[in-house]
């Protein structure tokens, strides 16, 4: 790494708290001192397997049972499963996106999920979570937030953890990851070797501040974390950006196909941002028919939506929301 980034590595790298290990009372102190509303977001798109349960938890523990959680907002994103209806019963607010400044219309991709989520939530602080993890992830809110907390000078927190990888039943320890390891890292390294020292660039797991997420675009589909790295760089600089080890995250993982359209739209995301504009656009994969190759292409073009801050109609739904 280079010393710029081995020195935010070094001192911009914390580790969250087990449930257990947790000092809740300072926690919300910290949350009340800095007169905090935090809000968290779940773009989910057919996560009924994994919805429910999840936000759940998280209701019980960090809004009934310890108030650190003002906003818990499901984002409905064109699922069509139950998602919407198990979070619901789960005793969460849930919003379909498309819903969401319909004056702006609605395009499909977890980015767009994100935007609306930020748009229909008015926490100062924002927790963005994947809708599809497994097992007891309730400690990674207070360790999303631990930093924002603690440092004014943090905007923008991204969790790291191993990201075993269960495939057909087999689990592989730090399988998972794939985009990752085989194209976002190799390519941040090369073009922004100050992110170097991100563990997780791609994680779906971070939290910012609402004053530096709205001033940023979000890329409509999985090129929005990759973005959002890049452009939060810009914007705050090395030294606004932390990560937080939360242990161990699992998900439900894809298949490499669809993984290959993801790193399709990441990369796309990159040379946009690299200045190297819209190549083709175009993705194209081959399946085999038993008689030959089949060419199958999708469009992975960098479709973005502009900086919240610069919206009229979110200007004046947060003007007609008390913050506090
Ligand atoms: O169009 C989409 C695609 C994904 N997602 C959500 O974004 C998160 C991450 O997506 P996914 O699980 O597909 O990515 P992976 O974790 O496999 O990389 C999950 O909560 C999805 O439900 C979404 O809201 N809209
Ligand atoms: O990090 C990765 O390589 C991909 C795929 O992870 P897996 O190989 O399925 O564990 O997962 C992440 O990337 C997406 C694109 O940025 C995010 O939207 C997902 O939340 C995140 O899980």
């Amino acid at each position: 790494m280079r010393p710029d980034a081995r020195a935010w590595f070094e001192s911009r790298t914390s580790s969250a708290p087990c449930l257990d290990a947790l000092d809740l009372d300072a926690l919300l102190r910290a949350k009340r001192r800095g007169q905090h509303r935090v809000s968290v977001v779940l773009p989910a798109r057919d996560e009924e397997a994994t919805v429910g349960g999840l936000v759940a938890d998280l209701h019980e523990q960090w809004v009934q049972r310890v108030p650190l959680v003002d906003e818990l907002l499901v984002v409905d994103s064109d699922s069509t499963d139950a998602t919407a209806a198990v979070a619901r019963a789960a005793g969460v607010d849930v919003v379909a996106a498309a819903d969401v400044l319909p004056g702006h219309g609605s395009r499909p991709g977890k980015g767009e999920a994100l935007w609306k989520g930020l748009a229909a939530t008015t926490g100062d602080l924002v927790v963005f979570l994947d809708a599809d993890l497994l097992g007891d992830v309730r400690h990674f809110v207070p360790g999303l937030l631990g930093p924002l907390l603690a440092d004014p000078q943090v905007e923008y927190v991204k969790g790291c953890y191993t990201r075993p990888l269960d495939v057909a039943g087999a689990s592989v320890p730090a399988g998972g990851g794939r985009v990752t390891e085989l194209t976002a890292r190799p390519l941040l390294n090369a073009l922004w070797p100050e992110l170097a020292g991100f563990v997780q660039p791609l994680g779906g797991e971070y939290a910012g501040r609402r004053s530096a997420l709205e001033r940023v675009p979000f890329v409509s589909g999985y090129g929005v974390e990759v973005g959002l790295l890049i452009d939060l760089l810009q914007l705050v600089g090395l030294g606004g950006l932390a990560q937080v080890d939360l242990g161990v995250r699992r998900h439900i993982s894809q298949g490499q196909e669809a993984l290959g359209r993801m790193a399709g739209q990441v990369v796309s995301t990159v040379l946009a941002r690299a200045g190297r504009g819209q190549a083709g656009g175009l993705l194209t994969q081959f399946r085999h028919d038993g008689a030959g190759f089949v060419p199958h292409s999708t469009a992975v073009a960098v479709d973005e939506r502009p900086p919240l801050a610069t919206v009229a109609e979110y200007r004046a739904l947060l003007g007609d929301v008390v913050v506090g």
